[in-house]
C-alpha cells in the first residue's frame, strides 16, 4: 500500500517534471533541473526493482540525452554552453551561466556534511576490511583525511556506499528522498567486493557489459577531475555517472590512492581496470595523467586540441621551409618537358649513394636554404619574398602549345626564343643570344594570357605571373618594392620568365596627372628591365600582354624588343577551337556545318569562339521542358546540334570591332616583329 503511494507520488512528479520540461515557458537551467531530477528518478526506480534494466536503460540514454543537449548547448537561448570548464566552477559553488545553475556543493562543503563524513567512516572501515593484511599500511586509512584523500572515499561510490555493505548498520543512513531500503542498497552495491557485475545503466555502457556500479558524486557530465566531483543533488543518493569514466571508481582519481589501489590489486581487479602503469608514472606528484586515463572530452576540448597540433605542425614546418609550406620559391616548379626529371623513389645504389643523396638538398631546398643568405635578397623583406612566392608565382593547370589555336608564327617565335635557349643555353650565347622582353600584343581575347600560361607550363623556367594593375592597386605604396623584389627573387630563381599581363596599366606614356606612386612603379619597372635585358648573365626573360599596345610608354616599347602581334584566329584556327571544345562534348555536327559554324564566325576572337561554343551546348538543355531537367539523367541529353549553333549565333557577337582591329593592324605595322 504504502509502495503504492510512494509510485503514485514519484508518477507524479514525473508528470511534473515533464510538464515542466515541455511547457516552453522554463528556462534552459530550469530544463537541465528537469531533465536531472528525471534522471534521478530513473535510477531510483530502477534500483528500486520498478522498472526494468532494459527500461531504465532506455530512459536513462534519452533523458541524459536531452540533458546534456542543454548543457552543452551554446545557444544561449536553449543551452548553458555548460561545457567541463562550466562544470568545474559549479564545483566551487561559483555561479554559472545560468541564474539557475548553481552548485550547492563543491568539494569543501560537501565533506563538511555530517552524513558524509559517516559515509566517510563506514567507507574506511569496509576498506580496512578488504585490503587486510598484506597492504593496510599502505593505505592511507589511519590517518584523518585529506580533502583529496576524502574526495577519493566520497566519489568512488563503492568505497563510500561500501559502507553501507558493511555490517555496521548503525551508520548506515537511509538516502532522503529515496525508498531504497537496505537489503536493496546491499543488493546493489555487493558487486563491489564480490565481483559479481550488476552495472548501473549508463548511457554509453549496456547493462550488464559494465564492469562496476559506479555510484559517484561527479556531476553528470562532469569531467572527472577531482573538483568536478560535486553535484547538485548528489548527496541525495547513488548517481548514476553518464560520462565515460563513470566505469572507474573515482577514488583512483588520486594518484597516490590509485598506486595503493593497483598495488593492492584487490580492488582494482575487482573495479577497476586502470593499467598500473598509471599509477607509477602520477606517483610523484598531484599531476594527473591526462593520457592514461580516458577522459571525457566536449567538443570544443576536442577542437582545442585538434587546432593546437595543426598549429604546432604548420609552425613546424613552415620553420623548416623558407616562404612557405607548399610552395618554394619557384626551384621546384621545373615542369613541362624540359624540367629535370626527378625520380619520386630515390636510387638504391648502396649506401653511400643513399647517404649522398639524403645529404645533398633538392634544388627546391637548397632554394629554400641559399635565399635568405643570398646576397641578391638582402636588401629584400622577407615579407615580400613570400609575396611573391605565395602570389605571383604561377601554380595554374599546365597549358599545352595545341591547346592555342592558330597564331602559329607568335608560338614558333616564343618557342625559339624561350624554350630552345633554355634547353640549349650553350648554342644561345653572343648575338644568338634571345631578348630579354618580348610584348604580345593584340585584340581582346586572342589568347595572350593563354600563351603566358603555356610558356609557364613549357618553358621549364620558374615562372612569375603578375598583373600590372594588381602591382599598381593591390599593394598601394608597396608596388615598387614589389617591383624590385620580384626581379631580385626572379635573378635568385634564373632561368626565370616575369610574365606582366595587362602590361599597359603599368607602362603607360607618362604624364602630368600620372599618381606619384604608379610614377614610381613605373620607373622601378623600367629600371629593372633594363637591368635584366641589358645584363648578359642573367637569363631572365620578360613578357608583357596588352591588347592597348599605343598606351606602352616608348621606353618600355624599346626593352621590349620582341613585340609579337596575336591577331584575330583565321578560319583554319576557328575551326580548330570548334573542334577541340566539341570533341570533349557529345556533338553531332558533320564536317559540313563545322565549316558552316566557321564561316559565319568571321570577326571572331578565340574568346568570342569559346563563348559562341558555350552557347550552342545549353541548346539540348534549353528544348527540354523544366519538368524534364529535374529528373533526366546526362545521358539522356540530345548531342549538340548545328541547329544549337545557328541559335548561338543570334547572341553572341564578335567583341572587336573592325575599327579597332585597324589600329591593331596599323601598330602592327608599325612597331610589330611579325612577317
Ligand atoms: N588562340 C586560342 N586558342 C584557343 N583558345 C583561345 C584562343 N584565344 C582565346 N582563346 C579562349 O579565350 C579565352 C581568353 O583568352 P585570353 O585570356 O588568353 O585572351 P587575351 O588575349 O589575354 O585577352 P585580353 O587582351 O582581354 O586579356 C581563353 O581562355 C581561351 O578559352
Ligand atoms: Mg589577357
Amino acid at each position: 500500500m504504502e509502495r503504492s503511494s510512494s509510485r503514485s507520488v514519484k508518477l507524479d512528479n514525473w508528470q511534473k517534471n515533464y510538464f515542466v520540461v515541455t511547457s516552453g515557458t522554463c528556462s534552459p537551467g530550469q530544463k537541465a533541473d528537469a531533465y536531472r531530477a528525471q534522471i534521478l528518478h530513473i535510477q531510483y526506480a530502477w534500483a528500486n526493482a520498478e522498472i526494468s534494466q532494459v527500461c531504465a536503460t532506455k530512459l536513462f540514454k534519452r533523458y541524459t540525452e536531452k540533458y546534456s543537449a542543454i548543457i552543452d548547448s551554446d545557444n544561449v537561448e536553449t543551452g548553458l554552453n555548460n561545457y567541463a570548464e562550466s562544470i568545474l566552477a559549479l564545483a566551487g559553488s561559483k555561479q554559472a551561466d545560468s541564474d539557475k545553475w548553481q552548485s550547492g556543493l563543491s568539494v569543501n562543503n560537501i565533506f563538511k556534511m555530517s552524513k558524509v563524513k559517516e559515509m566517510m567512516q563506514a567507507g574506511k572501515k569496509w576498506k580496512e576490511s578488504l585490503l587486510e593484511p598484506a597492504d593496510a599500511s599502505s593505505v592511507v586509512i589511519g590517518k584523518e583525511p585529506t580533502v583529496s584523500e576524502l574526495s577519493k572515499f566520497s566519489v568512488c561510490g563503492g568505497s563510500g556506499e561500501g559502507g553501507f555493505l558493511s555490517n555496521d548498520t548503525g551508520r548506515t543512513q537511509a538516502i532522503p528522498g529515496s525508498s531504497l531500503g537496505h537489503s536493496r542498497f546491499q543488493s546493489a552495491l555487493l558487486p563491489l567486493a564480490t565481483n559479481t557485475t550488476k552495472a548501473c545503466p549508463t548511457s554509453s555502457t549496456p547493462l550488464g557489459e559494465s564492469a562496476t556500479a559506479t555510484f559517484h558524486t561527479t556531476p553528470l557530465f562532469g569531467n572527472t577531475r577531482k573538483e568536478n566531483h560535486s553535484s547538485p543533488k548528489t548527496n541525495v543518493g547513488p548517481n548514476m555517472s553518464v560520462s565515460n569514466l563513470s566505469c572507474f571508481p573515482s577514488g583512483c582519481e588520486n594518484p597516490r590512492k590509485r598506486k595503493v589501489f593497483s598495488d593492492s590489486g584487490t580492488i582494482d581487479k575487482l573495479s577497476n581496470p586502470i593499467p598500473k602503469k598509471v599509477s607509477s608514472k602520477t606517483e610523484d606528484g598531484d599531476q594527473r595523467d591526462h593520457n592514461s586515463l580516458p577522459s571525457f572530452k566536449t567538443a570544443k576540448e576536442q577542437l582545442w586540441a585538434d587546432q593546437k597540433k595543426e598549429c604546432y605542425k604548420s609552425q613546424h614546418i613552415s620553420k623548416s621551409s623558407y616562404g612557405g609550406v607548399k610552395k618554394s620559391l619557384g626551384a621546384g616548379k621545373s615542369r613541362g618537358i624540359f624540367g629535370k626529371f626527378v625520380p619520386p623513389v630515390s636510387k638504391q645504389d648502396g649506401d653511400e649513394q643513399n647517404e649522398r643523396v639524403k645529404c645533398k638538398p633538392t634544388r627546391a631546398e637548397s632554394a629554400e636554404l641559399v635565399h635568405p643568405t643570398d646576397d641578391r635578397l638582402k636588401n629584400v623583406e622577407p615579407k615580400m619574398i613570400e609575396l611573391i612566392t605565395n602570389e605571383i608565382m604561377d601554380h595554374g593547370p599546365p597549358v599545352h602549345w595545341e591547346d592555342i589555336a592558330g597564331v602559329e608564327f607568335a608560338k614558333a617565335t616564343i618557342k625559339e626564343i624561350v624554350v630552345w635557349p633554355m634547353m640549349r643555353p650553350d648554342i644561345f650565347t653572343g648575338l644568338r643570344g634571345p631578348p630579354k622582353g618580348i610584348l604580345l600584343f593584340g585584340p581582346p581575347g586572342t589568347g595572350k594570357t593563354l600563351i603566358g600560361k603555356c610558356i609557364a607550363s613549357q618553358s621549364g623556367a620558374t615562372f612569375f605571373s603578375i598583373s600590372a594593375s594588381s602591382l599598381t592597386s593591390k599593394w598601394v605604396g608597396e608596388g615598387e618594392k614589389m617591383v624590385r623584389a620580384l626581379f631580385a627573387v626572379a635573378r635568385c630563381q634564373q632561368p626565370a620568365v616575369i610574365f606582366i599581363d595587362e602590361i599597359d596599366s603599368l607602362l603607360s606614356q607618362r604624364g602630368d596627372g600620372e599618381h606619384e606612386s604608379s610614377r614610381r612603379i613605373k620607373t622601378e619597372f623600367l629600371v629593372q628591365l633594363d637591368g635584366a635585358t641589358t645584363c648578359s648573365e642573367d637569363r631572365i626573360l620578360v613578357v608583357g600582354a596588352t591588347n592597348r599596345p599605343q598606351e606602352i610608354d616608348e621606353a618600355a616599347r624599346r626593352r621590349l624588343a620582341k613585340r609579337l602581334y596575336i591577331p584575330l584566329p583565321e578560319p583554319s584556327a576557328r575551326k580548330q577551337i570548334v573542334v577541340n571544345l566539341m570533341s570533349k562534348e557529345q556533338c553531332c555536327l558533320s564536317d559540313e556545318e563545322v565549316e558552316l559554324v566557321v564561316q559565319q564566325s568571321d570577326g571572331f576572337s578565340g574568346a568570342d569562339m569559346t563563348q559562341l561554343c558555350r552557347e550552342a551546348s545549353l541548346g539540348p538543355i534549353r528544348s527540354l521542358c523544366t519538368a524534364d531537367i529535374a529528373t533526366i539523367s546526362p545521358d539522356q541529353v540530345r548531342a549538340i546540334a548545328y541547329i544549337d549553333f545557328e541559335n548561338a549565333f543570334r547572341t553572341v557577337r564578335p567583341s572587336v570591332s573592325p575599327k579597332d582591329l585597324e589600329l591593331y593592324e596599323k601598330w602592327n605595322e608599325t612597331f610589330g616583329c611579325g612577317k
